[in-house]
């Protein structure tokens, strides 16, 4: 078993609202409470649950986003602090892919801007007169040709804008992926393709990656391992073939049912790995 590249202890975080009149106390959400978390080097963990259980505030944690109340989050045996307080390296080294491409990538500069902008923060990953077959080779790696370094994020599809994305996160040779709800906005066979781009590229890049979603049918694509939460606590956290031919905690059962997925899962399991592969 590879020894864990990111390790969460203990991690919690409380969201306080504004006061809501003089008199009125402020909303309190305890949105993480208590998570214990490894990601092993070269897996793909799964974070799975309902809109609200947690998810995106632990991600948030491990980008250094959120300073949690409590607990701490390693990486390669380094105590993380918040973004701006992290070495250059290690803010290189663990890269974010957001749910909407749409938003995430700037509409008024052309796809070879934004990865070269990567460039500009940590210009020791591709010196400058390196830096035309960096692009295409960055592109080339996510299944985009070089001439689409010349056009704006609005002139491409929604599978390709993901893919550039994936581009400007590749283009830091990131170790450590964490993708938010990375497929949620796209269509069904689009999500396929871009799920395969992201288990060849964890192959190819040597990468581990975080993926947190509330789609069980993509967490059976993609994932080696799968914690599951609710309400800020992991309630289960198993491989992808446990955790879906036979899930240990009741929760766990409740979210693969309503997803229509308990039965035969053994053979859907199967046959979408091997179509993933
Ligand atoms: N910045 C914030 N301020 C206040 N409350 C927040 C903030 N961010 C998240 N929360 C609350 O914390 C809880 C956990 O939210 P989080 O976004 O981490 O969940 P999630 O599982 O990722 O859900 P979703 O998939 O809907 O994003 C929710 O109750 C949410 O409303």
């Amino acid at each position: 078993m590879s020894s864990p590249v990111l390790e969460i202890r203990d991690l919690r975080v409380v969201f306080t609202g504004p006061r809501r009149s003089l008199r009125g106390g402020r909303t309190v959400v305890q949105a993480v409470a208590g998570v214990d978390l490894d990601v092993r080097a070269k897996e793909t963990l799964a974070l799975v649950g309902e809109s609200g259980s947690g998810k995106s505030t632990v991600a948030r944690c491990v980008l250094g986003l959120v300073r949690p109340q409590a607990g701490t989050v390693t990486y390669e045996g380094r105590a993380l602090g918040p973004v701006d307080k992290r070495p250059a390296e290690v803010q290189r080294a663990i890269q974010m892919v957001f749910q909407d491409p749409g938003s995430s990538l700037n509409p008024r500069m052309t796809v070879g801007a934004i990865i070269r902008e990567a460039w500009k923060v940590h210009p020791a990953v591709a010196p400058e007169g390196d830096r035309r077959q960096a692009l295409a080779d960055v592109l080339a790696d996510v299944g985009l040709d070089a001439g689409v370094a010349g056009r704006r994020p609005s002139a491409l599809s929604g599978g390709q804008r993901q893919r550039v994305s994936i581009a400007r996160a590749l283009a830091l040779r990131p170790r450590l992926l964490v993708c938010d709800e990375a497929v949620s906005a796209l269509d069904v066979s689009v999500q396929s393709q871009i799920l395969r781009l992201l288990v060849d590229l964890r192959r190819t890049h040597d990468l581990s990656v975080l993926f947190i979603t509330h789609d069980l049918a993509v967490v059976r694509q993609i994932a080696d391992r799968v914690a599951v939460m609710r309400t800020g606590e992991l309630v289960e956290c198993a491989t992808a073939e446990q955790l879906f031919t036979a899930p240990a905690h009741p929760y766990t059962r409740g979210l693969l049912s309503a997803a229509h997925d308990l039965e035969g899962t053994r053979a859907g399991f199967e046959h979408t790995r091997e179509q993933i592969r």
